[in-house]
């Protein structure tokens, strides 16, 4: 069955919450509270570069294009309120397909209690492109680069598993859902920790945080980039969680200790790094007994593989 643009709207109309009002050139975004900010991230995921058709149930596959936007807004300390959904179709893709992956956005969406506010629908010759924008609002705008000298960094999971799933997928294993894998759960389905980041915002020793997308080799440096100073890994993480990509835990750095904050937020974190002023290089590991820069290991969306 193909794919018609018309059908493919009524559809989008029918199934997701906030559809029914689609219907002009343009969506409205409620007005910003008092003492807030209005808050947007966006994300495109290729089909061969950010999935593959075979191997991503397309319901899964919709869940993870909200869920990995709604990290980023939780991650800055957002509570997200709708987004727009682009969608550009190639012939791959039939009625049945569109219909589980919308779905499955339908799901998410009640779930998170998120609104579709408009979008865009085209065919294109091969491949799939989804792209998802959300917005939300934000008491304290929890940035990237609030780092102190002496804070540590934590994560709310260990990073690696979704790594761990994807080399399972190209080693020919798939997605049975009689037979649950926890690394093709975290690489087909992340569930990012979404409203830990709300919490991290309302406490004032939480100096920045970020959403772990890129690995942790990547987006630490990131974090001490922004802040202008560098960090030491953790010199307990094995390669995978060094490597890591599609992570989705809440990374942020603080000045209180462990049990505390553990005991305040009544989860266990895991330790990946200590801030200091800025050294050699933004990024620093233990190899034996010198500190050397860490080379950035997370996937290149340019690159040759
Ligand atoms: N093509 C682009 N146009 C405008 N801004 C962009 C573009 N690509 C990335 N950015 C911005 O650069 C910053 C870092 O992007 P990115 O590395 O994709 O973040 P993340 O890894 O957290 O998703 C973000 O503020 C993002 O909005
Ligand atoms: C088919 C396939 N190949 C490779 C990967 C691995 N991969 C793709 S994108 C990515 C990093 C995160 O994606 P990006 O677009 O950089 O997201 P952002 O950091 O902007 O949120 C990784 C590890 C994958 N998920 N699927
Ligand atoms: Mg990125």
């Amino acid at each position: 069955m193909s794919l018609q643009e018309t059908g493919i709207l009524a559809q989008i109309r029918a199934l997701l919450p906030g559809g029914e009002s689609l219907v002009d050139d343009c969506g409205a975004l409620p007005p910003t509270p008092a003492g807030h900010r209005l808050l947007v991230t966006t994300d495109l995921m290729e089909s061969g570069q950010h999935f593959r058709l075979d191997w991503h149930p397309p319901d899964l596959l919709a869940r993870k294009l909200l869920a990995v936007n709604l990290s980023d807004l939780d991650a800055s300390g957002a509570r997200p309120f709708g987004y727009t959904l682009t969608l550009a179709l190639g012939p791959e893709v039939d009625a049945p397909w569109l219909t589980t992956f919308l779905a499955g956005l339908a799901a998410g969406s009640r779930e998170a209690d998120v609104q579709v506010l408009g979008g865009d629908t085209v065919g294109r010759p091969a491949g799939l492109g989804l792209g998802l924008t959300a917005f939300g609002f934000a008491a304290r705008w929890l940035r990237r680069d609030g780092l102190r000298p002496g804070d540590r960094i934590f994560v709310d999971q260990r990073p690696g598993a979704s790594l761990r799933g994807l080399r399972k997928l190209q080693a020919g294993q798939r997605w049975d859902p009689a037979r649950p894998d926890a690394d093709l759960e975290a690489h087909l389905a992340p569930r990012p920790r979404l409203g830990l980041g709300l919490r991290l915002a309302e406490i004032p020793e939480i100096h920045a945080c970020l959403d772990l997308s890129d690995g942790l080799s990547r987006d630490l440096r990131n974090l001490a980039e922004a802040s202008g100073l560098s960090i030491v890994l953790e010199p307990a993480l094995d390669e995978d969680a060094r490597r890591g990509g599609e992570d989705y835990a809440r990374c942020f750095g603080t000045s209180l200790p462990q049990a505390e904050l553990e005991s305040r937020l009544g989860l266990p974190l895991l330790p990946v790094g200590t801030v200091m002023p800025r050294g050699a290089a933004p990024l620093l590991a233990y190899d034996g007994d010198s500190l050397l820069p860490l080379p950035d290991l997370s996937f290149d969306h340019f690159g040759s593989s």
